[in-house]
């Protein structure tokens, strides 16, 4: 491996040689890392060596594997269906049962140098007053929990305190400029106010509040962990240029809320060692580290190893559109978070609601339940759909703010399916063009989440784009950048991500390309240009790539 690194310019930032080996050397062969994804339907887990290989991978479906908490897609809706949330110990009895499916395939967690995590965003947690001193035992059926039903980002339901916050804050856009995003219901500060004013008596119960990252985070510790600046952006409560809380936001927020939600810290922070619970429930070393947990979408940028120019659409329950930037330039549409991999950097996020939830309500109802059924209709639907088009919001979408269901006149189950992806896919570019972006020949469309295991909608993605889509055999970068940070945090607090992921060029990672398809519109004549390549090395794929057709 230190051969392989020594393709690379050596001055390449400054680092020697020397150093490589000694940062290899760190990350030991024998030595695994461990990266937990908290997200809407699921807790996943990769496991990774010290030269970045996959070697364990498992997972916890909350509404087939604890069905005794009675969520559907990891959520339950409320019956003003706009409030939505997740039980918490569901999460916390997930953890527990993936803990036991890696034991029974005998993982061995003494090899654990670090684990991190993510979460997905702007969920909150209220853990009750006293709570600190039962956390390092992890027993579900204890009260930790001031409050039982989290909040989660499906909430639509805190329009008036999104209302309030704003009017506190100087107005939308001032709001913007100083915590990235305008008002959202979803935000966890506008949770945390709807939460006071509806349900004082719980609130007044708690003592700490954390985000879904920071909660899991807490679990490993066995204490209270720090918010990440990444996640802690979407909060609305997060100056994203001081990385300090606002206090305008605070105040208007709740009082003394400082004090329940601790001081943020960098995404890299090493926060201590596994709880000695841990140690003794599943033999980890008691010199395993935990890195501070962040958002899943921030996950998901360092696990994609975005660069400079790609754009990266995740196909998770909700789809994102996300890009690596330098400056903040927050406006009325779309968030700024902290960079979780280099914290004086940015990134921009787009979140769109209506996603996977939606393509299954319409795989189930045009295509029997099947995704192959629902592939075949793309592959057998012109690019174009020949003029029908439809925009499917079954739930008040985020992004635009708009419900309902607006389409063509006609029948056809094949049309319908192509509609909704195509419709999908040109709202995510639009909004990502409003947001700055733009598309250039040389644009990498990098696309993860559960539907990018799908061809056919990834087919779909890189026509409307105009660009190839790259995506790892990994559709789970959440996970693989938790894992990632964990090394980084371990090993490498004063050496740039970079060389972890110029590291990771080197080994033989299995990239699929699909550029799009060129055709004439008007004759609906199409040549399929899929091209799949597989078990090449990243860096030649790149230089591979075909160029987009302006
Ligand atoms: N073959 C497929 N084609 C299209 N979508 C798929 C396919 N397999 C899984 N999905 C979608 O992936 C979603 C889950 O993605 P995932 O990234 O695991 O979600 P999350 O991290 O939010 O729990 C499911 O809701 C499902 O609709
Ligand atoms: O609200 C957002 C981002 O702002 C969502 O993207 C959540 O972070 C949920 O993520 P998934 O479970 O869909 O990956």
């Amino acid at each position: 491996v230190c051969v392989s690194l020594n393709l690379y310019p050596p001055p390449l930032l400054g680092v020697r040689v020397s150093d490589r080996c000694v940062l290899l050397m760190a990350a030991a062969q024998d030595s695994l890392y461990l990266g937990f994804d908290f997200s809407t339907q699921q807790l996943k887990v990769v496991a990774i060596d010290g030269d970045l290989n996959v070697v364990h991978q498992n997972h916890v479906l909350f509404d087939s594997e604890l069905p005794e908490f009675r969520t559907q897609g990891g959520v339950q809706l409320h019956a003003d269906r706009l409030t939505v949330t997740s039980p918490v110990l569901m999460w916390v009895k997930a953890l527990d049962l993936l803990l036991d499916k890696m034991r029974r395939a005998e993982f061995d967690f003494s090899r654990v140098r670090a684990l991190s995590g993510s979460g997905q965003q702007h969920g909150s947690v209220y853990w009750r007053r006293g709570a600190s001193e039962t956390l390092n035992q992890l027993d579900p059926d204890q009260s930790l929990f001031s409050v039982l039903d989290s909040p989660v980002w499906m909430d639509s339901s805190s329009s008036q305190q999104c209302q309030d916050l704003q009017a506190a804050a100087g107005g939308a856009l001032r709001l913007a400029e100083i915590t990235g995003s305008r008002a959202y219901e979803r935000f966890t500060g506008n949770q945390i106010a709807k939460l006071r004013q509806n349900r004082l008596e719980e609130f007044q119960d708690t003592e700490r509040i954390s985000l879904v990252s920071s909660f899991a985070a807490s679990l490993f510790l066995g204490g209270y962990a720090a918010i990440d600046y990444s996640d802690g952006s979407g909060m609305n409560l997060l100056d994203i240029r001081s990385r300090t809380w606002s206090e305008i936001c605070l105040e208007a927020t709740a009082p003394h809320l400082d004090r329940l939600l601790g001081a943020p810290l960098p995404p890299t922070s090493v926060l201590g060692p596994v709880s000695s619970y841990f140690v003794r429930r599943c033999g980890f070393s008691e010199s395993c580290r935990v890195v501070a947990f962040t958002g899943d979408n921030p996950a998901s940028l360092a696990g994609m190893r975005l660069q400079q120019g790609d754009i990266a659409v995740s196909l998770g329950t909700s789809d994102t559109v996300f890009l690596w930037i330098q400056q903040p330039r927050p406006a009325l549409e779309g968030h700024v978070f902290c960079n979780p991999v280099d914290w004086q950097e940015y990134m921009a996020l787009l979140c769109f609601k209506n996603g996977s939830l939606t393509r299954e309500r319409v795989r189930n109802e045009c295509t029997g339940g099947s995704w192959e059924v629902f592939s075949a209709a793309l592959r057998e639907t012109p690019l174009g759909n020949n003029g029908n088009i439809g925009f499917y919001f079954d739930t008040m979408e985020i992004t635009p703010p708009a419900v309902g269901v607006h389409r063509f006149d006609s029948d056809d189950t094949e049309v319908e399916v192509r509609a909704l992806v195509e419709g999908q896919f040109l709202s995510r570019r639009l909004h990502a063009e409003r947001l700055g972006y733009s598309i250039i020949p040389g644009t990498r469309v990098l696309a993860t989440g559960g539907a990018s295991s799908n061809k056919e909608i990834l087919q779909v993605l890189s026509d409307v784009f105009n660009a190839p889509v790259y995506t790892i055999d990994l559709s789970n970068s959440t996970c693989l950048g938790s894992a990632y940070r964990a090394l980084h945090g371990n090993t490498l607090t004063v050496l740039p991500l970079i060389l972890l992921i110029l590291q990771q060029y080197c080994s033989s990672a299995s990239v699929l390309i699909i550029s799009p398809d060129y055709c004439d519109l008007k004759k609906g004549k199409k040549e399929n240009l899929v091209k799949e390549v597989k078990e090449k090395r990243w860096n030649k794929e790149k230089k591979r790539a075909p160029e987009a057709d302006p």
